[in-house]
């Protein structure tokens, strides 16, 4: 009798073991538009005063849980939360940098681009980082069919800086010279809108990252939606989307709009959504350089396997829990986790 009590013991531990797992956010932008001051928020939840130059690269860890607690009566105990890091690599954005900045292009389940507001090319140069980051980089997870640049991977845009842009009256321009120009002959339909990438101009709300610290006023929501999209894409599915999302039609954003208000209960929905909104890009395949080869590379190293080594037959995968989550009408995916942002 103490023989299976044991033995039931042993079998329960090594269902509750820890289940640990990793993603790694490639953060790029130009430099000074704020990804230091961004990984700073959403690691410590504050903004951080005068950050120096990012040399080369550096990188931040974010824990998140991820589960579905509530998901079923039939769901086991060691099914609910799982340990996963995100790993944020902050790479410089300076010039100085730019011939081997592809070293840290690895492995990369999503990318956060990061635009100043007030500095219009900023923003435009964000089609040349989806470029080089989809030419130079290995991809962890990839999508069946390329984005901006070829890029086969999820991203969200941040625009920041939002306090100034508003300040000096200029959202979305500089108001110097060239941006003054391109704004103009934007408007006039003269610059071709495959220019630039999709963009939410709102994020975090209508302030910048400073702001929007010191009020802890910022979309959590949405860059945890993200993350766990992410980890959702690399860990318990391996579904792909079945029709390119890159074909989606954007339509424009109003600059006041909250990220939130793009997102939907559904992930895959805000991954879509996030992803193709904002400028009148064209994601159809005649706008967009050719796809490059898929690269379907060894996942990056975990702490701990992806699930346990002795499952019992009727173990349910994690990628069941989590659907029956999806079919729960959005209610419980619709809410915010309780994550440390
Ligand atoms: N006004 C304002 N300033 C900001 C905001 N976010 C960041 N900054 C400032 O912008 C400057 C550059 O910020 P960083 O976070 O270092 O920019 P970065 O993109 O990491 O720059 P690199 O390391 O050169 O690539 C710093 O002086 C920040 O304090 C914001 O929302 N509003």
């Amino acid at each position: 009798m103490k023989f299976w009590r044991e033995r039931e013991r042993e079998s329960k531990e090594q269902i509750l073991a820890p289940l640990c797992g990793q993603v790694r956010v490639l953060i790029v932008g130009d430099s000074g538009v704020g990804k230091t001051s961004l990984v700073h928020l959403i690691n410590k939840g504050s903004s951080i005063h005068r950050p120096s130059q990012t040399i080369g690269c550096t990188v931040g860890v974010k824990h998140i849980t991820y589960g579905s607690p509530a998901s079923s009566s039939s769901s086991i105990q060691g099914d609910a939360e799982r340990d996963f890091f995100v790993e944020l690599w902050d790479v410089s954005g300076h010039e100085r940098y730019k011939d081997c900045r592809s070293l840290f292009y690895s492995q990369i389940n999503g990318v956060i681009f990061v635009h100043d507001l007030s500095q219009r090319r900023t923003k435009t140069s964000l089609q040349k980082w989806a470029s080089e980051v989809a030419a130079t980089g290995t991809f962890s997870a990839p999508l069946p069919s390329g984005g901006p640049g070829g890029l086969p991977v999820p991203y969200i845009v941040v625009g920041n800086k939002a306090d100034i842009a508003a300040k000096e009256g200029t959202k979305g321009s500089s108001g110097n010279l060239v941006d003054a120009a391109r704004h103009w002959v934007e408007k006039q339909g003269l610059l071709s809108s495959s220019e630039e990438l999709p963009l939410f101009e709102s994020f975090p709300g209508n302030s910048g990252l400073i702001a929007a610290a010191k009020e802890t006023r910022y979309d959590k929501e949405a860059l945890n939606k993200f993350f766990r999209m992410l980890i959702r894409r690399r860990y318990f599915s391996d579904e792909q989307p079945a029709a390119s999302p890159w074909s989606i039609s954007p339509h424009r954003t109003s600059s006041s709009q909250r990220l939130d208000d793009e997102i939907t209960s559904d992930d895959d929905q805000f991954y879509k959504r996030t992803s193709f909104h904002g400028d009148p890009y064209k994601y159809n395949n005649n706008t967009l350089p050719p796809l490059p080869a898929q690269r379907n590379l060894t996942p990056p190293p975990t702490l701990f396997p992806q699930q346990p080594v002795s499952t019992p037959d009727n173990y349910a995968i994690p990628r069941f829990s989590l659907s029956s989550e999806t079919s729960n009408n959005g209610s419980g995916r619709s809410k915010r986790m309780d994550i440390n942002v």
